[in-house]
């Protein structure tokens, strides 16, 4: 028979073990939380913004009192994706973003979602529009415009054709890379979407002065082009290159060491006011002296501070534009209302495309 051991002489449990038996633990509790949300929402359905805007309360709590040690942006991160993985008994929360998989916009929607959450890639701007302007999606995950290239005009020009709103941005820090199949110094032709091609534009100019620059309709496309084809390189996230076995011909390629893309969320209900929110819209001014000054003095009067302007000729109209604003402030605020209502009276066209919390930039 074995002879038990008495508890004075039972060796302590390794590190290692002592991991593997958390981890269990903490499966354990993962299991809990999840049936626990689905009684919950079998008691109380709710729409996809209220789950999402209750899951952001709660890890703003969480990670704002947290005394663990661990970093803030990790401790957001695994909440998320706990908060992700128990969406159950609902509908899923449907979001739509420029794929393929592996792109910036991908790693937007996964920051903001959760990567358990039901992401569905597209092939263009517009499409991710259209799901949301369907219904197909709940959301969209969009890129709006970058701190090196300026806007990105497909996606002004799907808000002036559609109704989409915008509930959130995201602003994410982009890394290029020079990903590829071969070696570096075989390579021909460098592929990515234009807006990444041209935030490398000096690196590309000084290291690979002879390859041909192709644009194609995302950075993840053009890694799937690289894979096939040693002559291409791709300018791609270093997160593409592990999963379609590409090499890391070259890191951190930016031309500007800050290179952060502002992606906007769109679809959804407006976030109710945090006190730290903007707004965004477009207006068309009449087309006579001093209309886009007077509209501007609207904003001035009721001190509201812009923090974007573009102008955007208007699709098949020429000498026709649009003015894309965005300013601090919260349509729930009377100052902003107040603003809305003078610039209606005074533009030919004015849309609000939503009020949303600002975001600081992700690592
Ligand atoms: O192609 C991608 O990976 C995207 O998500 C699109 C996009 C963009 O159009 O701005 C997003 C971030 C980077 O600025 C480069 C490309």
């Amino acid at each position: 028979m074995a002879k038990k051991k008495s508890p004075a002489t039972a060796r302590p449990a390794g590190p290692k073990r002592q991991i593997t038996q958390l981890d269990r633990e903490l499966l354990k509790l993962l299991s809990q939380r999840r049936r626990l949300a689905e009684e919950l929402a079998q008691q109380a359905a709710s729409t996809a913004s209220a789950q999402l805007a209750a899951e952001d309360e709660a890890i703003e709590k969480l990670a704002g009192n947290a005394s663990s040690g661990l970093p803030d942006a990790y401790v957001r991160a695994v909440l998320r994706e706990v908060m992700a993985g128990c969406r159950v008994g609902q509908r899923a929360v449907r979001i739509a973003y420029l794929g393929p998989e592996h792109t910036f916009s991908h790693l937007a929607a996964v920051h903001r979602f959760g990567a358990a959450a039901d992401l569905t890639p597209v092939s263009s701007i517009a499409a991710v529009f259209e799901e949301v302007d369907r219904g197909t999606s709940d959301f969209g995950v969009v890129p709006l415009e970058n701190s090196t290239d300026g806007r990105v005009t497909d996606t002004l020009d799907c808000f002036a054709k559609t109704r989409v709103t915008v509930c959130g941005e995201l602003p994410l820090r982009i890394h290029h890379c020079l990903l590829g199949s071969g070696p570096r110094a075989k390579l021909t032709t460098v592929c990515s979407k234009p807006q990444a091609l041209s935030q490398c534009r000096k690196w590309l100019a000084q290291h690979l002065p002879g390859a041909e620059l192709r644009p194609v309709a995302s950075t993840a496309d053009a890694a799937r082009m690289a894979k096939d084809d040693p002559t291409v390189g791709a300018i791609a996230s270093g997160s593409a290159a592990a999963p379609l076995g590409l090499k890391l011909l070259a890191e951190n390629i930016e031309d500007q060491p800050d290179n952060v893309t502002r992606f906007a969320v769109i679809g959804g209900e407006t976030p109710e006011k945090t006190g730290r929110d903007k707004t965004a819209l477009w207006f068309e001014a009449p087309h006579e002296p001093g209309s886009l000054a007077d509209a501007m003095a609207i904003f001035k009067r009721q001190k509201l501070n812009l923090t974007w302007i573009e102008s955007f000729p208007i699709p098949g109209s020429r000498g026709r534009y649009l003015f894309f604003l965005e300013f601090v402030g919260h349509q729930a605020e009377a100052r902003v209302r107040r603003a809305l209502e003078s610039l209606g009276k005074k533009a030919t066209q004015l849309e609000v495309l939503g009020s949303y919390p600002q975001a600081d930039p992700i690592d």
